[in-house]
């Protein structure tokens, strides 16, 4: 059996789940996990997925469990493809499949794909009989590097991203970097942008690190890549362990998010990835930062560089006017007594979270932001 290279915990004391990172690791590790994770668990196990993950890696998870000593009883469930389905007309479809098949309050429930599938998914096990248990694989950088790990699930609501949800940790999370020689390009690069995120709020060493090895991480160099993942579910679990329900610093975890959610939602979770608009939100985090003197010209031009390196948007969507930003952004989940809070870096591996923003701040962010780019 191949053994995963690292294994991280996320320290929630009785909650402790681990991290296993590893390749070819998939099937491998999946019941030794289960078992160790979830001794007392039942036999009733749903595997959520996706059509386009499934293809590749649904198969090898089933076979897995059927291959288990306990006799599972496993049902799967996939969920179209695509940000606009994180929804709850989705999680509805999921709940009506969980009442059919009458799982009970010792089930699984499996989150097999990126940050849609574990999102949801996450919800689902958050809410069914009150809350169940989950294990994530994540399949895209983007859920190996965040959503996966730290227990925020979600679906959207066309007035405002991840609006509707709940604090719910997984049990253990299943990290197989293989997977990635599957995952487009333009996903990748939107994963890339949560590791830079990284970088920029908690890790100025990672930061020149970044600077370095950008372009092998476009290439998919596997030990590259071993080493943003681990590195950022490291930062990830630490922030979270400190405070899982973001009462403080977990905010800065949202670098780039009070902008990116608003260019999302603006587009209907259409045209842009998540991971996208978080690069465009760094970007006028960091133009927010120096126009307030936190930062100088030289780090904020670092940031924006790097995020263009790693062919990442950094101008948002010039059709938004300052009444939608402002509407989208008002109804931020950090927005506290009616005042919007924005995360920005205030020097190399370090952000504050502040709250007396002005409205010609904002403006003048986001005209340079459009026109300078
Ligand atoms: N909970 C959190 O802490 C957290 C953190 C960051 C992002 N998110 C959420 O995550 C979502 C974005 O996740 P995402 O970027 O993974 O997008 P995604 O889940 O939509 O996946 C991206 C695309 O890649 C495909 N795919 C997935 N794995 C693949 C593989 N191995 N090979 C080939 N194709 C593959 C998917 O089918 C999809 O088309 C957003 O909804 C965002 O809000 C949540
Ligand atoms: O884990 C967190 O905390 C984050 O903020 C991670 C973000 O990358 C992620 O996109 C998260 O879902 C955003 O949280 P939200 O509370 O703004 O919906
Ligand atoms: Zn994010």
């Amino acid at each position: 059996m191949t053994t995963p290279h690292a294994t991280l915990h996320v320290e929630l004391g009785t909650r402790r789940y681990p991290i296993l990172i590893g390749h070819h690791i998939l099937s491998d590790q999946l019941i030794a996990l289960l078992q160790q994770s979830l001794p007392h668990h039942g036999r009733n196990i749903l595997v959520m997925s996706n059509p386009t993950v499934a293809a590749h890696y649904m198969e090898p998870v089933l076979q897995a469990l059927q291959k288990a000593d306990k006799d599972y009883r496993v049902q799967h469930v996939l969920i179209p493809d695509g940000e606009s389905y994180k929804n709850l007309a989705t999680y509805s479809d999921v709940m009506d499949v969980l009442v059919k098949h009458r799982f009970d309050r010792d089930c699984v429930i499996i989150a097999l794909g990126g940050g849609v599938v574990g999102d949801l998914a996450g919800f689902v096990a958050a809410t069914w009989q009150r809350g169940v248990q989950c294990v994530q694989i994540p399949t895209t950088l983007l859920a190996q590097v965040d959503s996966s790990v730290g227990g925020k699930t979600a679906v959207n609501h066309p007035g405002g991203k991840n609006l509707i949800g709940a604090f719910h940790q997984p049990a253990a999370v299943l990290i197989d970097t293989d997977v990635l020689t599957t995952l487009p390009q333009r996903e990748l690069g939107a994963g890339i942008a949560e590791v830079i995120k990284y970088g920029v709020m908690a890790d100025a060493a990672f930061f020149q690190w970044l600077q370095k090895n950008i372009q092998r991480l476009l290439d998919k160099d596997a030990e590259a890549l071993a080493y943003a993942i681990h590195t950022s579910c490291a930062i990830k679990a630490r922030v979270v362990a400190a405070d899982e329900t973001e009462q403080g610093q977990r905010a800065l975890l949202n670098l780039g998010h009070t902008f990116g959610h608003a260019i999302e939602a603006a587009t209907q979770y259409t045209s842009w990835l998540h991971g996208e608009a978080v690069a465009t939100g760094m970007v006028m985090a960091a133009r927010l930062s120096c126009l307030r003197g936190f930062i100088g010209t030289t780090y904020r031009d670092a940031i924006i560089e790097l995020i263009a390196q790693a062919q990442l948007p950094i101008a948002p969507p010039a059709a938004m006017d300052i009444d939608t930003w402002l509407d989208l952004m008002s109804r931020d989940k950090k927005v506290k007594d009616g005042t919007m809070r924005f995360i920005l870096p205030t020097g190399p591996g370090a952000a504050g979270i502040f709250s007396n923003v002005t409205q010609a701040e904002l403006t003048a962010v986001i005209t340079e932001s459009v026109t300078r780019s």
